[in-house]
């Protein structure tokens, strides 16, 4: 089986090298927008499918597709990327000294079916102060990603504790991802 990853986010294609199966990257356009009324976890799921259909475009007919999506969720509200440096001191603002969601769908399309699969995880941050935040902005490390912040980088000290998975909120949940692959070789 001919596996693609439909992402241009670097992190996914280091994660995804650790399933030791070779694969070929894609990088779509996607839109990304929420539509009215439409909760996170169905929008992040349509985002992944959106994305593994973009990437079968663009790859060999028999190719397994792989495309992700990861959202933040405070309060039912979606924090995606920030766009600005206000956007983001929002975002921590509300993600100072709670818990929240981080979503991540991992979508497979081959052979004509697309599989998705949606993982939550609960992320516990400590209260941040506004120094904390403007100096991680400088950081230029949450401009690229979901909620404005990177686990696995400089924003690790703000984490308390997860209950979940640590790879979903990183990007890509690779058991999953594997689950979905072994899945569709069976199909
Ligand atoms: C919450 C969180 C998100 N992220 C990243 C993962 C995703 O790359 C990004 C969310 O944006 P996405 O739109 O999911 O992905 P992307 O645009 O980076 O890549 P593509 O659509 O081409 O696959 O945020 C982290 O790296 N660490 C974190 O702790």
């Amino acid at each position: 089986m001919q596996l693609v990853l439909a992402s241009s986010s670097p992190r996914r294609q280091e994660l995804l090298q650790l399933l030791d199966r070779p694969f070929s990257v894609v990088k779509p356009e996607v839109m990304e927008q929420q539509q009215d009324g439409e909760a996170a976890e169905r929008y992040v799921a349509r985002l992944a499918i959106d994305k593994a259909l973009a990437g079968a475009k663009l790859s060999a007919a028999d190719a397994a597709v792989i495309g992700s999506d990861t959202v933040v969720v405070c309060d039912g509200e979606v924090l995606e990327k920030p766009v600005d440096e206000n956007d983001f001191r929002a975002m921590m603002t509300k993600l100072s000294g709670r818990a929240h969601q981080a979503m991540t769908a991992v979508a497979l399309h081959y052979n004509g079916a697309t599989n998705v699969k949606v993982v939550s995880t609960v992320v516990h941050f400590k209260p941040l102060t506004e120094a904390e935040i403007g100096a991680y902005w400088q950081t230029g490390e949450p401009a690229d990603k979901a909620g404005g912040y990177g686990i696995q980088g400089r924003a690790a000290k703000f984490v308390t504790h997860i209950e979940g998975s640590y790879l979903a909120v990183v990007g890509l949940p690779l058991y999953e991802t594997e689950q979905l692959i072994q899945t569709a070789e069976r199909s």
